[in-house]
């Protein structure tokens, strides 16, 4: 039974952490907010939004607001239960007492005072722009649905089935275009997982033209945000694809079984490194070879499902490979991500670089192995990982993850070179990188190690040169969110990807079971 009683969670106060103190002062100064507890509601809302919370300790060092500055009296019992409802939906804590109500409201302001002081600075400190990455969040099809839902994956790996019904469109979007001045036929359509694609006959092949021109007013005549209908080129002559998001009560996520009936029904070729990026608009595969592609940048604001995605791509990794053939580098500035790999058998130097010193120690590690692999080649007259395999020179692959590449390059002046060095050099020596990071800036991705990260992953950005800057060309920012990807690699258009879901218990089971 629950223990919360109403009078003692209105005479409560409740404590934030230090970091979250911070940046709650930051934000109420540089938004021209009049109050401490008008930034900690913000933070709260943003970050309910925002999925489970991890399964971390949060620190309780920062200010205490008494609950009626926090919520006001009339409004803390919605908010009880707006937190409440999170808790349940998204199988994070559930809590019926003031501890854990306490710890939830704590957890939610660090989280959300976090996500808007880095999405404050995305958004170069530019009070519009911060405002219009807010409400186009607001805008997105309805994602408080139950996309995350098991209930919503496929048990069996099979792909797209509906939850909620789909709404068939079609007329309206007849009608939509007509009044655009663009007359068509459709001729039929299929529902993927997350968009539903239309089969669409162009009456006037003139009229081409128009329509990419009209995406935005066609997107907002059916009510949803801006330029989120995607136009191509259908199967035949006259016929054109246009994809249509639903919202996302009717989603159906992807589960951890469409993986692994993936990667152990395929071909283990020991001289690739496939990575399973997710399914396409109409549920294929979508996956890419890092070995060939041959490093990658995975960039994506808080929130879009990056570090699910990296985990997805390590998971993708261990399930093709023996520790044999397959050694993972990990550095995790954020300490946390990572964590669940900690007692790999192929963990490369056993340890996981989680602080700054021992991440430039690592890379300046990697370097040395890269250089001591090319005199071992020269040695042997060959010149690549595949060849000195031939020779019976049996090298493993060593594929470097780095969730949070901008907090690296902030930190050390040193660490930069290393990389440039790596993403430059390594490749035949069967060292790949993949890096990440929710800062998509020229500073963080610039240079030597921009012209040398040719395979990029856009999640969804707040805006389009974020786009631009990971992917070369804008879309990102149009994505659903929740794990919604383009992928692009070199010479290829990109390509549209819907993420594995994974979760931490998946990554618990497949690692306890590598090397057995
Ligand atoms: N493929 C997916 N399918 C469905 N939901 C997803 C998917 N990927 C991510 N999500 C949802 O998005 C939430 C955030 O994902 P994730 O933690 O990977 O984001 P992130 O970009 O790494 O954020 P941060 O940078 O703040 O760590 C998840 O908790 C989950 O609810």
């Amino acid at each position: 039974m629950s223990q919360l009683d109403i009078q003692q969670v209105l005479s409560a106060r409740y404590v934030t952490s230090q970091e979250a103190d911070k940046h709650t002062d930051q934000l109420r100064q540089n938004l021209g907010l009049d109050t401490k507890a008008q930034v900690a509601r913000l933070a709260i809302g943003r970050s309910l939004a925002m999925g489970k919370l991890p399964d971390i300790k949060i620190d309780s060092s920062g200010m205490a607001i008494p609950a009626t500055s926090l919520f006001s009296s009339e409004n803390i019992g919605a908010w009880v239960g707006l937190l409440l409802t999170q808790a349940i939906s998204t199988e994070g804590p559930i809590f019926d007492n003031m501890d854990g109500l306490r710890n939830a409201i704590r957890a939610h302001w660090h989280r959300g005072a976090i996500a808007l002081w880095e999405e404050w600075k995305s958004s170069d400190e530019n009070y519009e722009k911060f405002i219009e990455a807010l409400i186009r969040r607001s805008e997105m099809p309805d994602f408080a649905g139950t996309a995350d839902d098991p209930a919503n994956v496929d048990g069996q790996g099979k792909s797209p089935v509906q939850v909620e019904e789909a709404q068939d469109l079609s007329a309206t979007l007849t009608k939509a275009l007509d009044e655009l001045g663009i007359k068509v036929q459709v001729k039929n359509s299929l529902v993927g997982p997350r968009l539903t694609r239309y089969r669409v006959l162009l009456m006037n092949l003139a009229d081409l033209g128009k329509l990419n021109r009209s995406v935005s007013q066609l997107s907002l005549a059916l009510n949803l945000g801006a330029n989120v209908v995607a136009v191509s080129n259908g199967d035949e002559s006259k016929t054109i694809f246009i994809d249509v998001p639903r919202p996302k009560s009717t989603w159906t996520a992807v589960g951890i079984e469409r993986l692994q009936e993936w990667a152990y029904g395929g071909t283990k070729d020991v001289n690739q490194l496939a990575l399973y990026a997710g399914v396409d608009v109409t549920g294929n595969d979508v996956t890419l070879d890092l070995a060939a592609a041959p490093h990658l940048l995975v960039g994506g604001t808080t929130g879009s499902g990056k570090s699910v995605c990296l985990h997805s791509f390590i998971l993708s990794l261990l399930m093709r490979h023996k520790p044999e053939t397959l050694q993972l580098a990990l550095i995790d500035p954020k300490q946390v991500e990572f964590a669940a790999y900690a007692k790999l058998p192929n963990l490369y130097r056993g340890e996981i670089a989680t602080e700054i010193p021992q991440s430039r120690e690592m890379l300046t590690e990697l370097v040395i192995e890269m250089d001591t692999r090319y005199s071992a080649f020269n040695k042997l007259g060959v010149s690549s990982i595949g060849d000195a395999r031939k020779k019976g020179q049996n090298l493993p692959y060593i594929v470097v993850f780095i969730e949070e590449l901008a907090d690296l390059l902030m930190q050390d002046e040193n660490i930069e070179p290393l990389i440039a060095r790596l993403a430059q050099k390594a490749r035949a020596a069967g060292i790949h990188l993949v890096l990440a990071t929710q800062r998509p800036d020229a500073k963080t991705f610039s240079g030597l190690i921009r012209s040398n990260i040719p395979a990029r992953v856009a999640l969804t950005v707040r805006t389009g040169s974020e786009s631009r800057i990971i992917l070369d060309e804008t879309g990102a920012d149009n994505l659903l969110g929740s794990g919604d990807m383009l992928l692009r690699l070199p010479g290829e258009p990109a390509k549209r990807a819907h993420g594995v879901f994974v979760r931490l218990e998946n990554v618990v089971n497949i690692v306890s079971g590598v090397g057995k």
